[in-house]
């Protein structure tokens, strides 16, 4: 089986391929397909975003299409920056931009950490008419001294529950055990699963 997935990240792109690997789903990058511009993440909600990116890839390359709408949300931040994450530092902000920009927030508040979870949203839309979704969360902390090479965004500044170590310190394989897209991505595969039993 092979599924399209709509997104300009590449770290989310190499997860996602990694986990999808494993239920032999091969996920082919939307810019190999199409170089139409993403629409812009107008919701309120991951879960409108995730479904609006879907839906209009979707409709114009009449294709199933995954997309994933994530983010982090820290507790002495009112949970912010939430759907803003890849923008937090501002329009086109650098992973480095957003952790300082986390760090100094913190830093204002007194803080050296705080409890934190990071979530994600799938929607798979199918042409057909049929849509399937999926969510997922890994919760934790963010710290204020960034430590690890791994994953992408906010990753050298999370530790999740249970562990010492940043995700960004953890192979992509255990990152993709713990974390909201690998838990989402798990539920998706289990439910085209039954979906294909029909
Ligand atoms: O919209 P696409 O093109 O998929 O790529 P994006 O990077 O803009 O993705 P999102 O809109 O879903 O924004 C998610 C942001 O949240 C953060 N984030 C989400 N998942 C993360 C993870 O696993 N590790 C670190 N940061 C993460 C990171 O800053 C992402 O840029
Ligand atoms: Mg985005």
């Amino acid at each position: 089986m092979k599924v399209v997935l709509a997104t300009k990240n590449r770290g989310k792109l190499k997860e996602f391929q990694e986990k999808l690997k494993e239920f032999e789903i091969e996920v082919i990058p939307i810019d190999q397909i199409s170089n139409l511009e993403p629409p812009e993440e107008k919701g309120i909600t991951f879960c409108e975003n995730a479904y609006e990116k879907a839906k209009y890839y979707s409709e114009r390359i009449d294709l199933p299409v995954i997309a994933e709408d994530s983010g982090l949300e820290v507790e002495a931040l009112n949970g912010r920056p939430g759907i803003f994450s890849a923008r937090f530092a501002g329009e086109g902000a650098t992973d480095e931009e957003n952790n300082k920009r986390l760090i100094l927030e913190l830093k204002k508040l007194g803080l050296e950490n705080s409890p934190a979870r990071y979530v994600s949203f799938i929607f798979l839309y199918i042409p057909e008419g049929m849509g399937l979704w999926s969510s997922g969360e890994v919760k934790g902390k963010v710290i204020t001294e960034p430590r690890g090479e791994g994953g992408f965004g906010y990753d050298p500044l999370f530790i999740p529950e249970g562990y010492t170590k940043t995700m960004a310190e953890l192979p992509m394989e255990e990152k993709n055990k713990i974390s909201h897209r690998g838990k989402a991505i798990e539920k998706l595969v289990n439910l085209i699963k039954e979906v294909k039993k029909w």
